[in-house]
């Protein structure tokens, strides 16, 4: 029998009938990655480019044997978490992520789309800082998720540097705090704060656009990818960084409003 070894990541989140965010775009980015990519789901989304139109939850024991499936025959080496819905569900995911080993764990905790909806419940944020984060060995906040989970108000660069010094604190191991909101016009400047102190920024060239539908998405999916590949957690995170900012620089014009990013850009040497 051939050894189960090829490189293998999971994504635990919620599913984007449009396409371009949650566990498509995760697998999107395995794939372009060249790892393979299994999925839990744990909440069904009707979405487009234009917003989310609804969803709805798993039952709490489907996602468990979801789990269950997983570690009875894959062998995982990296994981992420998107989209979680409400406390309850993420506390279901902590208890499984506990009890089974799938590897490094990316944490991106995922509150509200582009379009406004809420993803997250707001009673929920507390199991995330409680539960979720101190398990994280990486933890990817945009700056609103980061000013939720750490209670402080992001207002320049020394913020968001304090911020993730507060998460480390909170348990994260690694952690990267989006810039992509950010009111800059020309920089989109993540800032890095490593395991083992050292902390960096990473910026691109902000792109006037409004296809960044999935992006953190795809930061997170990429880190996950890397990681499961034998990177450390800075050449991760770097690389994702790149294949980010490669697909958003180079649209594909799909729905009509929040577009999707394009996924191909990165291994078609489409940096900027
Ligand atoms: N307009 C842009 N131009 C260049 N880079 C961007 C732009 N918007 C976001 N980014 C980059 O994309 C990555 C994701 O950041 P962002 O803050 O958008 O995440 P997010 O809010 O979690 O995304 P989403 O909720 O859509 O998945 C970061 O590296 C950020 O700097
Ligand atoms: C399912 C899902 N997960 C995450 C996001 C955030 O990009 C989204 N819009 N939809």
């Amino acid at each position: 029998m051939m050894a189960n070894e090829f490189p293998q990541t999971l994504t635990i989140a919620g599913t984007d009938s449009g396409g371009g965010a949650g566990i498509m775009a995760d697998l999107k980015t395995m794939q372009a990655c060249q790892v393979f990519g299994a999925a839990v789901v744990v909440a069904v989304t009707a979405q487009n480019t234009l917003g989310v139109q609804d969803f709805m939850a798993l039952p709490q024991k489907l996602i468990d044997e979801q789990f269950a499936s997983l570690a009875a025959d894959l062998k995982i080496r990296a994981c992420k978490t998107g989209m979680l819905a409400d406390a309850a569900h993420v506390h279901g995911v902590v208890e499984n992520l506990k009890k089974y080993d799938f590897g490094l764990l990316t944490v991106d905790p995922v509150m509200i789309a582009k379009g406004g909806a809420a993803l997250l419940a707001d009673d929920a944020v507390t199991t995330v800082r409680d539960e979720l984060v101190p398990l994280a060995d990486v933890l990817t906040p945009n700056l609103p998720e980061a000013e939720r989970l750490t209670g402080l108000t992001i207002t320049d660069n020394r913020g968001m540097e304090a911020a993730a010094m507060a998460l480390q604190d909170l348990g994260a191991k690694n952690v990267v705090i989006k810039g992509g909101h950010e009111a800059t016009p020309d920089q989109a400047s993540d800032f890095v704060l490593l395991v083992d102190g050292r902390s960096f920024w990473l910026s691109a060239a902000r792109m006037d656009t409004v296809r960044t539908h999935g992006t953190g998405d795809t930061l997170s999916s990429c880190i996950t990818a890397a990681l499961a590949k034998g990177e450390d957690f800075e050449t991760a995170i770097r690389i994702a960084k790149d294949f980010v900012t490669a697909a958003i620089a180079n649209p594909i014009a799909v729905g009509n409003g929040h577009g999707p990013l394009n996924h191909w850009a990165y291994n078609q040497g489409g940096a900027e």
